[in-house]
């Protein structure tokens, strides 16, 4: 079958691309080997963040004396109830997505696997589907390490399907999957330990967020253990035993569940992208040009698949960037783009741009705002102080780098900064701002008043 356009996945940015593609006048084909809305929608941001309301509700539940509340009596968290709510979201939405393809008469939605046979053909089913233009959409899975192959260990996906609270669970990597699995785990009621062989938790963020986050989690009686290689796993009667090449603590440790939280890969090694021109980079990434655009000229790479972004948001971006360049005036590119995330534990951690260590790589001499969130009257209002807020400017231009903030909220307000970047404006716009009383968000023009030189 020959179509104008062939998308290879329903992740954040094929559907969007093929409804555009399909207005537009384009006959469209959209191939899924799996679930409609790929990992975020089935596996990752929805329910997980659905999971993280639950947590805190238990959490809240059982810590508020200290706010006059207190609960007489007991508080159960039900992981079936809680599975079944998340079940709903995710069917609401493969639901939502598989009427926006059926009752499209330019979409043809394919169920299989794809394979490249060229740069103009793909099979799937044994059938081959021909097309001027290719987007791929194809995400990434979970990175296991070798060593773990003799034991049943979880992934973010099997996780996702548990309906008993684990006893004990026992997370390797201590990333954004480690952190926000384990609070919510800990708040369900399990033993957590989590490790990882960084010296801080969150290796991308500057080192104090990570030993702040590693003291709200132990306080919360998470076992947090860093500098700890895990090398391998292997059965102990009922129990889970997995070694760690550590300097320090014991260099075994033994739960009842194991969740790997080791990283992602993409989906490309087994899409028959050796029968085309398309160039991987030595982790598996397609390389794409500034318009997304592959090294084969007529077939284009968007989301995790190309390693230029992890999250839904730039997935979607990536959409944006190519209909652009399709159907608009204002051409996007991907240079154009901030990397902005959260990780969301609680309290959150919100990040825009970049740390001090990009700065110092990039020999930029820059200023630093500081703020904790203890010094901030809502937070203090609140109950809820942990955490801390730094803010990078440019010393010679005057313009924001980035920002990290860890505190309650963070992850709505760094939209302020985000937004500040994007208008390519002086930090100056904000610190002169007069934002509503009583908000965290009010600090922020005030700490800009105390910037100093970055050591
Ligand atoms: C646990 C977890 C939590 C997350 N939380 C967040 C969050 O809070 N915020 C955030 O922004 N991001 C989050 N992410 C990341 C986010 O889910 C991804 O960045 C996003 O889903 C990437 O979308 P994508 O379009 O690149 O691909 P995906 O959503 O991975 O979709 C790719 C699709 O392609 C299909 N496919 C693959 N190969 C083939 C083939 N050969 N033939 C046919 N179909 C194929 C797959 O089955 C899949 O459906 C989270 C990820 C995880 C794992
Ligand atoms: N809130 C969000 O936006 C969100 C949430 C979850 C996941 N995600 C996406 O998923 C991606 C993957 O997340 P992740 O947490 O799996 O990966 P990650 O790369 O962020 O963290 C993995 C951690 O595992 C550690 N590690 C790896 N192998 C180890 C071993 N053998 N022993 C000990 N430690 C080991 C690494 O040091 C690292 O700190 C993220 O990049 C992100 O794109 C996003």
């Amino acid at each position: 079958m020959k179509f104008d356009a062939i998308i290879i996945g329903t992740g954040q940015a094929g559907p969007s691309l093929a409804a555009s593609l399909a207005k537009n006048g384009y006959k469209v084909a959209i191939i899924e080997k799996g679930h409609l809305g790929g990992t975020c929608v089935n596996v990752g941001c929805t329910p997980t963040k659905a999971y993280v309301a639950s947590a805190r509700r238990a959490f809240i539940a059982k810590n508020s004396t200290a706010l006059g509340v207190e609960v007489n009596g007991s508080i159960a968290v039900n992981l079936k109830t809680i599975k079944a709510r998340k079940d709903k979201i995710i069917a609401d939405s493969r639901t939502g997505l598989n009427k926006m393809f059926t009752s499209n008469e330019n979409i043809t939605l394919v169920k299989g696997k794809a394979r490249f046979l060229d740069n103009h053909s793909v099979e799937v089913n044994g059938k081959t589907y021909e097309a001027d233009k290719f987007y791929i959409n194809v995400g990434g899975k979970p990175r296991i390490p070798e060593g773990f192959e003799g034991v049943n260990y979880l992934t973010n996906e099997s996780i996702l399907e548990l309906e008993e609270i684990p006893d004990h669970l026992i997370i390797v990597g201590g990333g954004y999957i480690g952190l926000e699995f384990g609070q919510m785990f800990r708040r369900f009621g399990s033993k957590v330990s989590i490790l990882d062989r960084g010296d801080h938790l969150l290796k991308k963020e500057d080192p104090e967020f990570g030993k702040a986050i590693a003291d709200i989690f132990k306080d919360e009686g998470i076992e947090v253990r860093l500098n700890s290689d895990c090398i391998s796993a292997k059965k102990s009667g009922d129990e889970i035993e997995v070694s760690i090449n550590c300097k320090e603590g014991s260099p075994t440790i033994k739960g009842s569940h194991l969740l790997l939280a080791t990283g992602r890969i993409p989906n490309t090694r087994d899409l028959g992208l050796e029968n085309t021109d398309v160039s991987l980079d030595e982790k598996g990434y397609i390389w794409v040009t500034n318009e997304l655009q592959t090294s084969a000229p007529n077939i284009w790479a968007l989301g995790d698949c190309n390693g230029e972004g992890a999250f839904t948001h730039t997935a979607y971006n990536d959409f944006q960037i190519v209909n652009s360049h399709l159907f608009e005036d204002k051409k996007r590119k991907l240079s154009d783009r901030f990397t902005c995330y959260a990780a969301f534990i609680d309290p959150p951690l919100a990040r825009v741009g970049m740390n001090a260590s990009d700065i110092e790589k990039a020999g930029i001499k820059a200023r630093v705002a500081t703020r904790p969130m203890a010094k901030i009257a809502r937070a203090k209002e609140m109950g809820e102080t942990q955490g801390m807020l730094k803010i990078y400017i440019e010393a010679k231009t005057e313009k924001i780098l980035g920002a990290t903030f860890l505190g309650t909220g963070a992850d709505e307000y760094i939209h302020t900064i985000i937004d500040q970047m994007y208008a390519r404006q002086p930090y100056t716009v904000i610190r002169d701002a007069v934002h509503i009383h009583p908000t965290v968000s009010e600090l922020i023009p005030t700490m800009l008043e105390n910037i100093k030189s970055l050591e």
